[in-house]
């Protein structure tokens, strides 16, 4: 069975992310979106179990404890964790899934799954755009914008380290080039010609 690809895609809090994701991934099939769980409070309108398993502290620590993370980490001041059960099982049903996290877990899930993972760099045009985008959304507190304003900065600065950079200047460009790396990467001769057997008819030589 072929494997399934894993999409990691990441930038700074507001820059567009879940937007473009939402938008592309309902274009497409063969694509399931990987839910993560997390100890901040639901936002008004956020569902438990859609955009996020929501749990409290203990319940996050213990799932460290178990080993249940494909990756962690501290995120603007809260938990925000990656399911290992669900990644597996998908992947191995040759499902292609979506990843919306942070810098740092992107570069943990590259680490460990280095031959399924692509990785896609959202970034806003300016600082100032994307500070206007999250006074606009209006989610966060003062201090917490400040927070995520901040480490925008580091995160900005890791772009190198990523496959794919997409500017989110208009939505609509930005959608069709998250959907053109969807369907480029599905067609790459490497992970065509891993799989051989279903096109032996090719005769691709192997080194
Ligand atoms: N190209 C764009 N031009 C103007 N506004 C945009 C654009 N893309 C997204 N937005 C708006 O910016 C805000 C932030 O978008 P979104 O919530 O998708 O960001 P995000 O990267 O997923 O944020 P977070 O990391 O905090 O979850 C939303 O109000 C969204 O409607
Ligand atoms: N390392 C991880 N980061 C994650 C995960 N799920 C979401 N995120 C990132 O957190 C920030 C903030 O999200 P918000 O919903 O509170 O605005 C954002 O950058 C997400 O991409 C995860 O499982 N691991």
């Amino acid at each position: 069975m072929t494997k399934g690809i894993l999409y990691v895609v990441s930038g700074p809090s507001g820059v567009g992310k879940s937007s473009i994701i939402k938008s592309a991934m309902s274009k497409l099939e063969g694509f399931s979106f990987s839910v993560s769980y997390t100890t901040r409070p639901p936002r008004p309108g956020e569902v438990n179990g859609k955009d996020y398993f929501f749990v409290d502290e203990k319940t996050f620590n213990k799932m460290i404890e178990n080993d249940e993370f494909l990756e962690y980490a501290k995120v603007h001041g809260h938990m925000y964790g990656t399911s290992k059960k669900y990644i597996k099982e998908k992947i191995n049903e040759g499902m292609n899934i979506v990843l919306d996290i942070d810098v740092q877990g992107a570069l943990n899930v590259v680490k460990k799954m280095p031959k399924e993972t692509v990785l896609i760099f959202i970034a806003p045009p300016s600082y100032s755009e994307l500070k206007k985008r999250l006074m606009n959304r209006g989610t966060e507190k003062k201090e917490d914008l400040i927070i995520r304003l901040n480490d925008a900065k580091w995160e900005l600065s890791k772009i190198n380290e990523f496959d794919y950079l997409i500017v989110n200047e208009e939505l609509k460009e930005a959608i069709n080039q998250l959907i053109s790396i969807f369907i480029a990467e599905q067609i790459k001769t490497e992970r065509v010609t891993e799989h051989l057997g279903r096109y032996s008819f090719f005769k691709i030589e192997e080194e």
